[in-house]
């Protein structure tokens, strides 16, 4: 099966004095199609995780493979053509644009992709559709309940068809039924076969995934295994 992300041997250390051990040495493989979700307190190194997982930080020990290629041995211009073509971000605070519509908003994560120019509302309309906002094409995020805005972000992610959609909190601003129906939509995705990795302080949310994973005190490891 492939593997979308595997991760040998990797750990962060902050340098200072002392130097903080953030996330102790681990090894990690996802394959193609799985959801994972990865819980963890305030200060368990959550944030140290998804951030080498997203390719925004580079571990300071071990090697990482992105969807079969090793980012460790990338510059940092080809780690972030990588990640804006591999990985699609899903934030808590949803980071719209807010004074252009939804469709606009999709469009602009395509400009740097080398998606041809006349491609790129298509495939944004495509993807608004895909999260059920095929009613909302021209409405202002500013205008959008929280839930809508946050499939609008999804829909954003999706557009480049990334490898692996990794979401930090992504209900973290909602309200629980608003919660409950963007957890619903990432279910349905997982069902078409994306590769999904959640990482939440939410228990609730944690269980959502197909394969739950746990991180304290810097230590990662399996939760429940479905
Ligand atoms: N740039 C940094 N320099 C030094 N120490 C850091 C740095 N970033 C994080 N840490 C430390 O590493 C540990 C893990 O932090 P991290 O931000 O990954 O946790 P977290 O689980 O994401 O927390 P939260 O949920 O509060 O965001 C903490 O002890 C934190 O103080």
């Amino acid at each position: 099966m492939t593997e979308v992300i595997r991760m040998t041997g990797i750990g962060m250390t902050y340098p200072g004095t002392p130097p903080v051990q953030a996330l102790r040495p681990l090894d990690l493989t996802v394959s193609a199609g799985q959801y994972v979700t990865v819980v963890g307190p305030s200060g368990s190194g959550k944030s140290t995780f998804l951030n080498i997982a997203g390719l925004i930080d580079r571990p300071t020990e071990g090697t990482y493979e992105l969807d079969g290629l090793d980012t460790a041995a990338l510059p940092d211009a080809d780690r972030t053509a990588l990640r804006g073509r591999r990985i699609g971000f899903v934030f808590q605070a949803f980071h719209l644009l807010p004074y252009r519509t939804a469709t606009e908003n999709v469009i602009l994560a395509q400009l740097y992709n080398g998606t041809p120019r006349r491609q790129r509302q298509g495939r944004a309309v495509e993807a608004l559709r895909q999260v059920g906002l095929g009613h909302r094409l021209d409405a202002l995020p500013t205008r959008m309940s929280g839930g809508e805005r946050q499939r609008v972000a999804i829909a954003r992610a999706l557009v480049n068809q990334p490898a692996l959609l990794l979401c930090d909190e992504p209900t973290g601003n909602l309200d629980s039924a608003t919660a409950e129906s963007v957890l619903r939509l990432l279910d349905s995705l997982h069902r078409d076969g994306l590769t999904i990795m959640v990482i939440t302080h939410d228990p609730a949310v944690a269980t959502r995934g197909q394969r739950s994973l746990a991180i304290r005190d810097g230590v990662l490891g399996e939760r429940v295994n479905a």
